[in-house]
């Protein structure tokens, strides 16, 4: 039977990353995507921005919607401080299955906790569930038309606090016209246009970033 193409970059990580290590990894997706087959990781060059980002917050606590293969996932639970916590959600379960042995060959696991099943369900849940207050950090990387809903309900459920940042992937390629307005018109928000390229392309794309005020 033919393998998929996540089990295909899964078998490319075994087979030309260190266990252990979060960059070889993050290197290994990133050659098999540019030499082999493309996929929608978030990439070398945004990841250069979601790093500098995550750096930069520093986050005690972190929700990634949209695991994919978890190439995003290794690379921000690799500069995560040690006891902070990542919830990645992820509704296809065979992406998720892949996106597990990525987390556990990069050995991040202990940082990771990967949810299977929708925003939509579980984001009224994270108080309940985990024991999370708010995020301190939330990168968007799901169905593109669920990028505005999802924002509204982490506000309606308190799991915004002043300062919380929402850094959103593909908002000109696929883009996310709704979410881009809302952000950047609304007052309880301060937004900031990271310009790149969609992922091992020549293509316009960007992140995102917003700051919640509260
Ligand atoms: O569409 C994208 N990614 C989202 C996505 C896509 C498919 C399945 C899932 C299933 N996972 C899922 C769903 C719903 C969920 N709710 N909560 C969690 C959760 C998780 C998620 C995407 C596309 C392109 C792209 C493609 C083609 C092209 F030409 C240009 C660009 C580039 C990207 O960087 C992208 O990120
Ligand atoms: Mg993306």
């Amino acid at each position: 039977t033919q393998s998929t193409r996540p089990q295909r970059l899964l078998g490319a990580v075994q087979k030309n990353a260190t266990r252990g290590d979060p960059r070889s990894v993050v290197q290994a997706i990133d050659q098999f995507c540019r030499q082999k087959e493309w996929a929608m990781n978030v990439g070398d060059e945004k990841g250069c921005i979601l790093d500098s980002v995550v750096s930069e917050v520093n986050p005690a606590t972190v929700l990634e919607l949209g695991t994919y293969c978890g190439y995003s996932t290794v690379r921000i639970a690799s500069l995560l401080p040690p006891h902070a916590k990542l919830i990645t959600l992820e509704f296809n379960p065979d992406f998720a299955a892949i996106a597990r042995q990525v987390i556990a060959w990069a050995g991040v696991e202990d940082k990771v906790h990967l949810v299977e099943g929708a925003s939509g369900d579980w984001i009224p849940k994270m108080t309940e569930q985990f024991g999370v207050k708010t995020f301190d950090l939330v990168f968007l990387d799901h169905w593109k038309d669920r990028y505005l809903p999802d924002t509204m309900l982490m506000e309606e459920c308190g799991l915004l606090r002043k300062g919380s940042i929402l850094l959103a992937d593909n908002v000109i390629c696929p883009g996310t016209p709704d979410y881009l307005e809302y952000v950047r018109s609304s007052l309880r928000y301060e937004s900031q246009y990271f310009k790149s390229h969609l992922e091992y392309t020549k293509v316009e794309d960007g992140l995102e970033k917003s700051v919640f005020l509260g």
